[in-house]
């Protein structure tokens, strides 16, 4: 299947990618390492490319890194490795299908890719690659490159120049050609991609935390349209040639996808959520008597729940609990079963809850899902009171750059005016963050980013028809401003 999937539960992150160029040695090691750092943007599938020289040698696995690659067993010591956490955004999804990174051959060529293309089939050159070839766009675009190389007898670097401007959409790309490392971001620089150094090795990383993680230091962060290659001849900087591109980094990326330990653009993402919780305290505070508790919604809500209560002189208690070791869920079924899995994720406490006025904070609000079941869990578990705090503004329009957030129809607060999420979700109130108050927070040059799920203004062509709309669907360009909402009336 060739097209965008919209069937995932829960929004679907973006891809992890990994690289490591250095004198021969166990460089597969040091990937694994890195893709455990960026297990949280893809559980369903793991890839390892060591290049020789001469040829590529590759794993795939399906599930986590634990899961699909438990050992290195096949991989040879060489130059350059090159590695992928998968979440499947275009094609095949289910276990190996689909596995990156890409590895073809004659000449070799290992890619990595985290981003989705928008249309890729109608990219130049891609009528002339054989359809039964390629069930992803990430496929394509090896294929392209590599048909590339063929006819116009060119290296790897002179065919990235020729065919990434041809394409639309969000790359970010680790590859090579068995002798050197390549890292590519589009010219909008939606996805992050991070350069290290560990002793002689050179490492590429979707994220800074991936770098650290394993001991390294963190270089430079890639600039939009950077092409940059790896080699015994040290490294060599050049551009995708289109101009005008505008940048427009992923804004998500601070709200949710990249760990808190990550730096974007030289900003820390644990500050960006911190910041924004503070915004949100300042913005809608809980009052009244009693004072509430602030519980957070475990995984990533917890930086913006800090900083929400520490801008409210609030308490913050352990409300819900994750047990275990359960990661980042997506999940399938209908929604009684999406509901159970809630429940397992995520286990209420009595004892901190019982008799309190809850103030619950998380980052977003996509499906609706987590929030659905966690406000009925609070309640059961003695809450008198559920006010929903949002770090983000509402998640309205689908993202065509690397992200699977479910049907255009599937996304809450598409569906719904503000005024009714409170009664929908089971809260006392709602409220969301402004989108200006989130660029804030998350500091930089605010035309800088994409924005396009939270106000439908998309930086690039998206497919034709695909925002065939619900009915109360905002129009694009709205801004999705601050928005609080209590059963039945907005405040
Ligand atoms: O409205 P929804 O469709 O439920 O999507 C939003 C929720 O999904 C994510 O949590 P998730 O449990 O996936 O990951 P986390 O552990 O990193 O918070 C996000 O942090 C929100 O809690
Ligand atoms: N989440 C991603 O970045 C996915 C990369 C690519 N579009 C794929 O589906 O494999
Ligand atoms: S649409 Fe949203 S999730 Fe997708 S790249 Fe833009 S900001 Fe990120
Ligand atoms: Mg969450």
């Amino acid at each position: 299947m060739n097209g965008p999937l919209y069937d995932a539960d829960k929004p679907r992150e973006a891809c992890g990618v990994a690289g490591v160029w250095g004198p021969a040695g166990h460089h597969a090691a040091l990937v694994r390492e890195m893709l455990v750092a960026l297990q949280h943007r893809g559980q369903e599938s793991v890839g390892i490319a060591v290049g020789t020289g001469a040829a590529l040698v590759a794993r795939h696995g399906a599930g986590t890194v634990a899961q699909g690659m438990p050992d290195l067993d096949g991989l040879p010591h060489g130059p350059v490795a090159v590695g992928h956490v998968r979440y499947a955004t275009h094609g095949a999804r289910d276990g190996l299908a689909g596995a990156q990174p890409v590895v073809l051959d004659r000449p070799p060529l290992a890619l990595a890719h985290n981003g989705t293309l928008v249309d890729p089939h109608t990219a130049p050159g891609a009528e002339a690659i054989d359809p039964a070839r390629w069930a992803t766009d990430s496929e394509l675009m090896a294929h392209l490159l590599l048909a590339r190389r063929a006819a116009a007898g060119v290296d790897t670097s002179a065919a990235l120049h020729a065919v990434l401007p041809g394409l639309t959409g969000a790359y970010a790309l680790v590859l090579s050609d068995g002798t050197q490392l390549y890292g590519v971001r589009d010219p909008h620089g939606f996805r992050p991609l991070a350069l290290g150094r560990r002793g002689d090795a050179w490492l590429l990383a979707s994220e800074t935390a991936a770098i650290t993680a394993v001991g390294g230091e963190v270089v430079r962060e890639l600039e939009p349209g950077e092409v940059l290659t790896i080699g015994p001849h040290g490294t060599a900087s050049s551009r995708v040639p289109v101009p005008d591109a505008k940048t427009a980094a992923c804004l998500f990326e601070y709200v949710y996808f990249a760990r808190a330990d990550s730096a974007l653009s030289g900003r820390s993402v644990y500050q960006a959520r911190y910041r924004a919780g503070q915004a949100l305290a300042d913005y809608a505070p809980v009052t009244g008597s009693p004072r509430p508790v602030v519980v957070a919604t475990p995984e990533t809500a917890r930086v913006a729940a800090d900083g929400y209560a520490e801008r409210s002189g609030l308490r913050v208690v352990q409300g819900l609990l994750r047990p275990g070791a359960v990661g980042r869920s997506f999940i399938a079924g209908d929604p009684a079963a999406r509901e159970t899995t809630v429940r397992r994720k995520l286990a209420p406490v009595a004892a901190a809850v019982a008799g309190q006025r809850v103030v619950l904070v998380d980052d977003s609000l996509v499906r609706g899902t987590t929030m659905r079941t966690v406000t009925g869990l609070l309640r059961r578990a003695g809450a008198v009171e559920v006010h929903l705090r949002v770090a983000s503004p509402p998640y309205r329009w689908p993202c065509f750059y690397g992200i699977d957030t479910g049907r255009p129809e599937e996304l809450l607060a598409a569906r719904l005016p503000i005024t009714e999420l409170a009664e929908q979700l089971g809260c006392d109130s709602v409220a969301f963050l402004s989108l200006d108050r989130l660029l804030e927070a998350a500091g930089g040059d605010p035309s800088g980013y994409c924005t396009a799920c939270l106000t439908g203004r998309y930086p690039t062509a998206i497919p034709a028809g695909a925002l065939a709309a619900p009915a109360t669907r905002p129009q694009p360009g709205t801004r999705s401003g601050t928005a609080l909402a209590s059963r039945g009336t907005v405040e």
